[in-house]
């Protein structure tokens, strides 16, 4: 295939996008997929993930959940797939791609000559060595939506978004979850006042927390297995899950014969405009630094390509990371960190947004970071359907919006996102309150009644 403008390697998140912003440029593109377009959003990630959660909270069981989220992602497969691509102007083509040294991609031994490639390969699983369990004896996010049955006991090692989303779950469809993590709290790289509302209601649903102590071994139990962690722990399990974050894939893709070079995890590093060190080839999703969801995977692939086949170099200025962790409550951040100390922030507590009192469900808050200006530089919100409400949070930081301009446009009543309404009017409260407007406003009233007073 001569003068291809472009080749994507990998069709998820990342390539998808890539591929189809190239084609609708005009460029002559080809995306080359080892497996099947759709990658791991659509069937080991977000999608199944999503669907179980919800059947789990709709009160299914385990056989009915699995079936929920067989036919979320047939469903969505279409979308995602190659014929869906070609009908876009993208030639898919099936196999492993392996850069050659110059750049270019090499499938079944054929050169492919392109003017650039955009990486998208992704991340695998992290699975953390266990002495005493034997490989592949942990379910991870790729094998864990064919389990045959309900596990009777889960062990969940990891307390990130993966490890909560599922723990929960899987304690919701009955099954007895224990979460062991080694960081001090759950959702390590959230506010800790969602970490300890996230904590407190996965233990309502009866799973085990424990955190600060790493798991280190597993040893078998009559018929079922122990294990054994840092501090001591013991916890029976007759299923493992490793919910323990991502190898990006790189191995055996001639990385390092390109020139391509990797961060110390291992990720591919790119500069603002999303190339790697080599020029020819640029990345973008997992297997960058950059990103950890199938949004930013997506923007920043379109970035990617656009930049790749136009010559531009555009950046991918930050995005926010808006993101939101899919237990209830949820848990929605974007931005500047919220965490007390590290801002000023304002907050509302969900004890006063009546939609969440009368759904009987107002555990949680809203909080926004604010710069001296009184701009939205981020926020994060705990609750049900925060993640709806994140949409606007985000615009407000994008945009570069003060709470007042929040405060000023009214919020229908009454809904989840008062939470947000009520966080911007407490700030801009907070604003009038303070000595100056306070002294400008005495000194406009004391003019309009010396102005009204007979003479
Ligand atoms: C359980 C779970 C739930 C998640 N939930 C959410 C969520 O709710 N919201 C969210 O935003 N994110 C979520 N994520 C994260 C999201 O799934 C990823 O950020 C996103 O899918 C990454 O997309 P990607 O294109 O970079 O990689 P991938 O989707 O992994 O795609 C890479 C593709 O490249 C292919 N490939 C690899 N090497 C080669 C090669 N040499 N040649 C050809 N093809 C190759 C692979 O087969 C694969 O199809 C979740 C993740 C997990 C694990
Ligand atoms: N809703 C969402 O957007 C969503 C949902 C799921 C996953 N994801 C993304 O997928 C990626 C993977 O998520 P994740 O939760 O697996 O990774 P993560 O890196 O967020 O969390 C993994 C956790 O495992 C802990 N850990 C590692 N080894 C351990 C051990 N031996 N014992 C106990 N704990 C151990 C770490 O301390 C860490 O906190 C993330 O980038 C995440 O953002 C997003």
């Amino acid at each position: 295939m001569a003068g291809l403008d472009l080749v994507v390697v990998g069709g998820g998140s990342a390539g998808l996008v890539g591929a189809q912003t190239a084609a609708r440029l005009d460029a002559r593109v080809a995306l080359v997929e080892a497996e099947r377009t759709g990658g791991e959003c659509l069937y080991t990630g977000c999608v199944p993930s999503k669907a179980l959660i919800g059947a789990a909270r709709d009160g299914l069981g385990f056989e009915a959940a699995m079936a929920r989220v067989k036919a979320a992602v047939a469903a969505i497969e279409p979308h995602d797939s190659p014929e869906a691509l070609e009908a876009a102007g993208v030639h898919v083509l099936h196999g492993r791609a392996v850069l050659d040294p110059d750049g270019t991609i090499r499938l079944d031994g054929q050169r492919l000559p392109s003017r650039s490639v955009l990486l998208a390969t992704g991340a695998s699983p992290a699975v953390p060595p266990l002495a005493g369990l034997e490989p592949g004896g942990a379910l991870t996010n790729e094998t864990v939506w064919s389990l045959p049955g309900l596990p009777e006991r889960l062990a969940v090692v990891g307390g990130g978004p993966v490890g909560c989303e599922l723990a929960q779950a899987f304690a919701r469809l009955g099954a007895q979850v224990t979460v062991v993590a080694s960081a001090p709290r759950l959702l390590p790289r959230e506010d800790p006042e969602a970490s300890a509302l996230v904590r407190a209601a996965l233990e309502a649903d009866g799973v085990r927390v424990i955190t600060g102590d790493a798991a280190m071994a597993a040893a078998r139990r009559g018929e079922g297995w122990m294990l054994l962690t840092g501090h001591g722990a013991r916890v029976p399990f007759t299923h493992l899950l490793a919910a323990t974050g991502k190898v990006p894939r790189t191995a055996g893709i001639g990385v390092a014969e390109a020139d391509v070079r990797l961060d110390g995890a291992g990720r591919v590093v790119t500069d603002a405009s999303l190339r790697t060190t080599n020029p020819r080839v640029w990345a973008a999703g997992d297997v960058t630094a950059r990103s950890r969801h199938t949004h930013t995977a997506g923007v920043h692939a379109a970035i990617a390509a656009a930049n790749a086949v136009l010559g531009t170099r555009r950046k991918a200025t930050s995005i926010g990371e808006p993101r939101v962790t899919f237990t209830s409550p949820e848990v929605a951040a974007v931005g500047r960190r919220t965490t007390p100390g590290t801002a000023r922030t304002v907050t509302a507590p969900h004890t006063r947004v009546d939609r969440a009192v009368a759904d009987a469900d107002p555990v949680g808050f809203t909080r926004i970071a604010l710069d001296r200006a009184g701009r939205i530089t981020g926020g994060t919100i705990v609750g049900p359907r925060a993640g709806e409400t994140l949409g606007e949070l985000s615009l407000a930081v994008h945009a570069r919006l003060k709470a007042q301009d929040l405060a000023a446009a009214v919020h229908a009543y009454p809904t989840h996102s008062d939470g947000l309404w009520s966080a911007a009017i407490r700030a801009r409260l907070a604003a009038l309150d303070a000595p100056a407007p306070q002294a400008a406003a005495r000194l406009l009233l004391a003019l309009r009644r010396a102005a009204a007073r007979p003479r």
